[in-house]
C-alpha cells in the first residue's frame, strides 16, 4: 500500500511594510499522513484543527479536489490522518498551509508532476495573495509578488535574529481584518511607504536589524487601520522595545505580533514579556527553512 506524508510551515505575512509581497516561514507544522483507502476519511489529532461534518466539507479535500479538477483528474479515496501546531485565525498562516497541503494532496495522488512555481501559482489564485503560501512552499523569508497574472519570488538568505511571536487568545479572521484597509492611497503615500519597505528589505540583506527593525515599525499600508483590531498594539511594542527587541509588527493579518530580536534573546525576551502579557502565549520560534516537504513510504 502506498503512504506518504506532508508538513507544511506555518507563516508570518508583511513583516510591517511588505504588505502582501513578505512571508517568512516558521517551525510550527501542519502535518497530514495519507494511505489510500476505499473511502474518504479525514481524522484529525489537533485541538486546533477546525471542526466538520462530511469529508466533502473539509477546506483541505476542497483545495485537493479543486486542484485535481485543473488538472482535469479526479481524486482517489484516502484516509487523511490530520494533526496540527498553527492556531487558527490568529495572523499564522494556517489557511496558506491548509490550500499548500491541498494542492500537494491532488498532486501526490493524481501523479501532476506541478512544479514549485504551479502550486504558488495556484495557492496565490486560492488565497488571493502570495506571501504566506510563498513562505509555506519554499520555507524562509520570501518576498513574491504577481505581474500580469505570474508570480516571481525570492528568497533572502538566512538571517542572524531570534523570533518571538505573541499569541493572543482570540481570533480575528484575515477577511475582517482585510476590510479595514483602504482602498486607495495617495501618490505620496503610496511613495513613501514602498521606500519604507524598500529600506526595511536592503537593511535585513545588509544585516543592518536595528534600521531594518526601525522601517518594520514605520509602515503605512496596513498597520495604522489594523491598529484598533489587535490587542495591545501600541503597549506590546513599547514593551517589547524597552526589552531589546529590533521590531514588533501584526504578524499577518493579525492579532498575533512578532518581533526580531537580537541572535540569543528570544528565550529571555520571551519570558519578560511573559510578564507583561501572562494570558499570551508567547513563544521563541525559529525560521524554517524548507518549506512544503512531503515524504514517501512503501508499507
Ligand atoms: N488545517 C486546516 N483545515 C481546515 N481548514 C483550515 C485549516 N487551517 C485553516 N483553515 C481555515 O482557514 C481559516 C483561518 O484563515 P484566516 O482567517 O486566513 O486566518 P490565518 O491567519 O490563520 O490564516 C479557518 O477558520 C479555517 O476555515
Ligand atoms: N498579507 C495578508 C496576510 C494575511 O496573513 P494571515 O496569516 O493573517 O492569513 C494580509 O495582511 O491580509
Amino acid at each position: 500500500m502506498n503512504m506518504f506524508s506532508l508538513s507544511v510551515p506555518a507563516s508570518s505575512a508583511n513583516i510591517g511594510p511588505g504588505f502582501d509581497s513578505v512571508g517568512m516561514a516558521l517551525n510550527r507544522y501542519l502535518t497530514l499522513q495519507v494511505t489510500r483507502q476505499e473511502k474518504w476519511e479525514f481524522a484529525q489529532h489537533s485541538h486546533l484543527l477546525p471542526s466538520f461534518t462530511d469529508y466533502e466539507d473539509h477546506f483541505i479535500y476542497q483545495i485537493a479536489k479543486q486542484t485535481a479538477n485543473w488538472h482535469q483528474k479526479s481524486l482517489p479515496a484516502c484516509k487523511v490522518s490530520i494533526d496540527s501546531e498553527i492556531p487558527l485565525a490568529r495572523g499564522l498562516g494556517s489557511s496558506a498551509s491548509a490550500v499548500i497541503a491541498g494542492i500537494e494532496l491532488a498532486n501526490q495522488l493524481c501523479t501532476l508532476s506541478l512544479s514549485s512555481l504551479d502550486k504558488l501559482q495556484l495557492a496565490t489564485e486560492i488565497e488571493g495573495h502570495p506571501d504566506n503560501v510563498a513562505a509555506s512552499l519554499v520555507g524562509g523569508l520570501v518576498i513574491s509578488v504577481e505581474t500580469d497574472n505570474v508570480i516571481d519570488y525570492c528568497q533572502v538568505p538566512d538571517l542572524d535574529i531570534d523570533i518571538v511571536v505573541y499569541i493572543p487568545a482570540v481570533e480575528l479572521k484575515t477577511e475582517k481584518s482585510r476590510k479595514a484597509l483602504p482602498a486607495y492611497f495617495s501618490r505620496k503615500d503610496a511613495t513613501i511607504a514602498s521606500g519604507i519597505s524598500n529600506l526595511m528589505i536592503a537593511s535585513l540583506l545588509k544585516g543592518d536589524y536595528e534600521l531594518a527593525g526601525k522601517m518594520m515599525e514605520h509602515d503605512l499600508f496596513h498597520e495604522p487601520y489594523r491598529a484598533d483590531l489587535i490587542p495591545h498594539y501600541h503597549d506590546l511594542k513599547q514593551e517589547a522595545k524597552q526589552f531589546g527587541a529590533y521590531g514588533t509588527v501584526i504578524s499577518g493579518a493579525g492579532p498575533t505580533m512578532i518581533s526580531f530580536v537580537p541572535k540569543g534573546k528570544g528565550g529571555t525576551i520571551s519570558k519578560q514579556m511573559k510578564t507583561f502579557l501572562p494570558h499570551y502565549q508567547i513563544e521563541p520560534l525559529d525560521i524554517d527553512h524548507n518549506g512544503l516537504r512531503v515524504e514517501q513510504e512503501i508499507i
